[in-house]
């Protein structure tokens, strides 16, 4: 039998990619493994389908300061003591990684037994665990055009971002079902990435009133982010995540209010959502959610609010700009190429597991 590990986490926008990918590994025959940090988000949602996990031990690799820059790479060196143990007692033929820092140690483990490794990137330009990794890398994977040229000619492949399936197969009646919100008012569905964004959750509660006379509103705010005071609001509900059920959400939502992480977008463009793209600023990231975003404004499918620009009247007057040209936004979204990934990859997985 054919064996794979997958790796990659920190955030969900690390892992999500990868469940996208076990259906058809299955199908393909493979026995799947997973390698991830001890108590990241990926545990829970790896093994919530039922995936053997493996915990290393993981430290984020930082080029600013902060006080953990000094505990950290022992953590990343135990890490990588792990990852030998786990990639020499497993053999896997190939090795698939979605970033992240806790996949850094994985990729070289996987590279010294030259086990074949394929990496992910997502955003336009590579992060700093996968520039680590590229070196050790036979093929990187990416979901944007532009970012070919960052990439070695060899190893580069443009491939789109593998979405979960079962995300276009959500129902609508489900989802009102689901959420106790009626089908007589729109619905606007509100994802602050896969953290929540202490931000977008502030501005949308600030105009909250004012949106409810004529929207309903789902409103995905990050674990530890549910605002009690608003438990009782009509036409507005909470979650600090939501798995499962997220397809019937999708489905029930007319409008999309999201930060611009790589797959959140190409979800939404994929279920082609009118939508207000909301990127992570520049002074608290690399940036990449901007170039994200502004590409997306570019190819006429997402409206984008920069954060400096973000004001209760500046939300409002986006919301109600896309709302009524929502039609126009759909048809730009039902002509856009971009295919599914999954199959792109996996066949590639299939290249080199079996050489
Ligand atoms: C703060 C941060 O580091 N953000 C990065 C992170 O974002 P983040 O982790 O938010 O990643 P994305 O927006 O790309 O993906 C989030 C994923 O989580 C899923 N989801 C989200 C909420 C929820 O309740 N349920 C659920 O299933 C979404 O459907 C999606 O598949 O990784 C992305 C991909 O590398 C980058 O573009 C982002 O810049």
């Amino acid at each position: 039998m054919k064996k794979i590990i997958l790796t990659g986490g920190g955030t969900a926008g690390h892992v999500t990619p990868n469940l996208a990918l076990i259906p058809s590994l299955k199908e393909h025959g493979y026995e799947i493994r997973y390698i991830g940090s001890y108590q990241g988000i990926e545990r829970k949602l790896i093994e919530g389908v039922g995936i053997p996990y493996d915990g290393i031990s993981s430290g984020k690799l930082r080029r600013y300061f902060d006080i953990k820059n000094f505990s950290d790479p022992f953590r990343v060196v135990k890490g990588y003591g792990e990852a030998l143990k786990l990639i020499k007692l497993h053999r896997p033929d190939v090795v698939f990684s979605k970033g992240g820092f806790v996949a850094v140690p994985v990729v070289l483990a996987a590279k010294h037994y030259k086990i074949p490794v394929i990496i992910h990137e997502s955003d336009m330009t590579p992060g700093l665990a996968n520039k680590i990794c590229i070196p050790s890398a036979a093929k990187v994977c990416c979901n944007f055009p532009e970012t070919l040229g960052y990439l070695p000619k060899e190893k580069a492949c443009l491939t789109g971002s593998p979405i979960r399936k079962e995300l276009l197969q959500g129902d609508r009646l489900t989802g009102l079902k689901y959420t106790g919100l009626s089908a007589n008012r729109p619905i606007i569905l509100i994802i602050g990435g896969s953290l929540g964004s202490v931000t977008v959750n502030r501005s949308v509660r600030h105009i909250l009133s004012k949106l409810l006379e004529t929207f309903q509103v789902i409103h995905i705010c990050g674990k530890g982010n549910l605002d009690e005071s608003l438990k009782t609001t009509e036409g507005y509900v909470q979650y600090e995540y939501v798995d499962a059920p997220l397809k019937h959400l999708f489905a029930a939502a007319d409008l999309m209010i999201s930060r611009a992480g790589a797959n959140s977008i190409c979800e939404i463009l994929a279920l082609h959502k009118p939508n207000i793209l909301i990127p992570l600023s520049a002074a608290a990231s690399r940036g990449d959610q901007i170039l994200n975003a502004r590409s997306f404004e570019k190819q006429g499918f997402s409206c984008v609010l920069e954060e400096e620009n973000l004001s209760d009247d500046s939300l409002f007057q986006a919301i109600t700009q896309t709302y009524n040209d929502r039609q126009t936004y759909i048809s730009r979204m039902e002509q856009s190429e971009l295919h599914n990934a999954v199959d792109t990859i996996v066949d590639m997985i299939e290249s080199l597991a079996s050489n």
